[in-house]
């Protein structure tokens, strides 16, 4: 089988820690997974690896077919679409909103003389039309509220047509509203057969749209469980990977999670 991306035994040491420690991890076609844990617990040095911009420190990294350290990670990265804070923070706020997706096409941020085809501006219009961002593609990117940001900067990561699209907390910052609509679009893109392989990294449960296929719930740099998304959210499962009692709770496609209640004390009269 190929896998769209396959981890074999991977670590990342910094210092005397493994920040990621011996995670295997085979991802195929049309699955769309959730990465959850606490924090710190190895999720974006996960996606690092995952998007061709780190290596391991041991371990064989497959992506797309080409391992890691036997192919140029400039031709890989364009087939990956990568959404996240650091990437963010480096778009220049006097950055006009159509380019800031425009830019990806040549995965460079800031416009700067490069000759972009019709086509190329047509998918970039298209692109924010699907987000809901159509109406704001003149406005310079520093003055969009975050959850209109989130939406541009998923609108960039598909710019190249991606193959692997990897989120990392795209509904970090949002209020209810816009965590919703977020919700709502990631589930139609989820469902989309055309659409990339996807990964969404979250803290949180209510975050997973449906239509998304696999949880993995990671614990101090490894994978504590892996699968299909109902053997994986339990109750049990996930009191051990956030480290306290937490009950799950599934209604219709969204899920929720808070602390478990203690058993009260019952069979007294109170008075
Ligand atoms: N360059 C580094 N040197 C030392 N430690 C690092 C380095 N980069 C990350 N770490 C540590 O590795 C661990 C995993 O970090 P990572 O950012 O991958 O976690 P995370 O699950 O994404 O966390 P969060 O949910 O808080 O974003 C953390 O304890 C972090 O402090």
């Amino acid at each position: 089988m190929t896998w769209v991306l396959d981890l074999h035994n991977v670590s990342v040491r910094r210092g005397e820690k493994n920040i990621l420690d011996d995670v295997s991890w085979q991802i195929a076609e049309g699955e769309r997974w959730v990465v959850l844990g606490r924090n710190g617990a190895g999720k974006t040095t996960l996606l690092q690896i995952a998007s061709a911009r780190m290596h391991p420190t041991t371990g064989t990294v497959t992506i797309l077919g080409s391992q890691l350290g036997r192919v140029d990670v400039f031709e890989l990265r364009p087939r990956i679409g990568l959404a996240s804070a650091a990437l963010a923070e480096r778009i220049p706020p006097s950055e006009i909103v159509s380019d800031v997706v425009l830019t990806a096409a040549y995965a460079v941020t800031g416009r700067w003389r490069e000759a972009y085809e019709e086509l190329d501006q047509a998918r970039a219009d298209d692109l924010l039309a699907a987000f809901g961002v159509a109406h704001l593609a003149q406005r310079r990117f520093g003055t969009l509220s975050e959850g209109e940001r989130k939406r541009v900067q998923i609108a960039r990561a598909l710019m190249t047509d991606p193959e692997l699209l990897l989120l990392d907390e795209p509904a970090a910052g949002l209020d209810l509203g816009g965590r919703e609509e977020l919700v709502g679009a990631l589930a139609e893109l989820a469902a989309y057969p055309q659409s990339p392989v996807l990964v969404l990294v979250t803290h949180h449960v209510e975050e997973i749209p449906p239509g998304f296929t696999h949880v993995m719930l990671m614990r101090d740099g490894g994978i504590h469980i892996a699968g299909p998304v109902e053997d994986v959210l339990t109750d049990a499962h996930l009191s051990a990977a956030f480290g306290l009692d937490l009950e799950v709770t599934r209604t219709g496609d969204r899920w929720s999670a808070r602390a478990a209640q203690r058993a009260t004390r019952s069979g007294g009269h109170s008075g």
